[in-house]
């Protein structure tokens, strides 16, 4: 297999349970995940508690999975992860600086721990955009800011693969708006990041395809664009709403009044259009709504809530 088809991460009906005081706690079921190799974000989306850090932990052999199996690079996890792992980089809880010696220092003496050349410092602090603020004390630094050293501390490997566990978490918009940056710079140069978020809105913006789970399975997988293509609503503005409504749900199709408007759920417009016309109501306005990740999101998450066991 060439390295270029093999997934950068890939799971198979991987399984975790919990046992608790309560009971049996399944926190991951049957979960196939595959995020391809070479470059792009990957967004890694669920409500909280839908079981994305126990998968990550997992994948990075912190935690040990019921059943299933799971894949870095071709490489079975955990066995093989003694072999993949200096090509993966992960944030996964807060890393432990000391608060009095500046970011950079913090990373040259990472990078001597791990035997990375000292010139990969530069490159990192470069890559999150620190200069300027690298040689201040880390204690000064925002959140925002030590949420992009911890990054720059994973870069000192060169990895071609990241995971980042809600790395936005707890940060203020301008915050969310730097580490989104740096992420969007790692992908487009060429590594893969897994991005794990329950922040739909900020993650489309730098995701090339997602995975979205809720109660620890996956409800959609795939390119943000297909994702959200495959939800296509149209508003269509009539003189009469309510009985426009009332044409459309007849004929089968989930229609609403709307700011003024109607909005339908379809992806044929025209049979919005000759539907209407039958009627003899004519339309005066007919536009492509394109739903934003949330709703898409919500609109799953919420059906696997209602399709839940009591
Ligand atoms: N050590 C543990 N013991 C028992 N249950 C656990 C343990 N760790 C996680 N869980 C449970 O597993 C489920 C998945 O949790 P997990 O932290 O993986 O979700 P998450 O999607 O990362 O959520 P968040 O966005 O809040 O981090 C939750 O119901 C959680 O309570």
């Amino acid at each position: 297999m060439s390295r270029v088809s093999t997934p950068a991460i890939e799971t198979v009906r991987l399984r975790k349970e919990f046992s608790t005081r309560a009971g049996l706690r399944v926190a991951v079921q049957d979960l196939d995940l595959s995020v391809p190799a070479g470059g792009g974000v990957h967004g890694f989306l669920g409500p909280n508690g839908s079981g994305k850090t126990t998968t990550i932990r997992m994948l990075l052999g912190l935690a040990r999975a019921t059943s299933g199996e799971m894949r870095l690079f071709g490489e079975s996890v955990p066995e093989r992860l003694p072999a993949v792992i200096g090509r993966v980089g992960a944030v996964v809880e807060s890393p432990k600086f000391s608060p009095n010696f500046s970011g950079r220092l913090n990373l040259r003496l990472l990078a001597d721990a791990i035997g990375a050349p000292r010139s990969r410092v530069d490159a990192a602090i470069e890559t999150v955009q620190m200069q300027g603020r690298d040689r201040d004390r880390y204690r000064s630094y925002s959140l925002g800011m030590k949420q992009r050293l911890a990054i720059a501390a994973t870069l000192l490997k060169d990895p071609e693969l990241l995971i980042l566990d809600e790395p936005t978490n707890g940060l203020d918009p301008a915050g969310i708006r730097e580490v989104r940056e740096t992420i969007r710079g790692l992908g487009d140069a060429g590594v893969t990041v897994l991005l794990s978020s329950h922040i739909l809105a900020e993650v489309q913006q730098v995701c090339t395809s997602a995975t979205i789970i809720g109660n620890g399975r996956m409800l959609a997988s795939g390119r943000v664009e297909d994702l959200l293509g495959a939800s296509t609503a149209f508003r269509a503005v009539v003189p009469d709403p309510e009985r426009a409504v009332a044409v459309l749900g007849a004929a089968g199709l989930s229609a609403v009044v709307e700011d003024g408007g109607v909005r339908v759920e379809t992806t044929d417009a025209a049979r919005i259009t000759r539907l209407l016309g039958e009627a003899g109501i004519w339309l005066s306005e007919l536009t492509t709504l394109r739903p934003d990740l949330e709703t898409y999101f919500l609109r799953l998450t919420e059906a696997e809530r209602l399709g839940r066991e009591p």
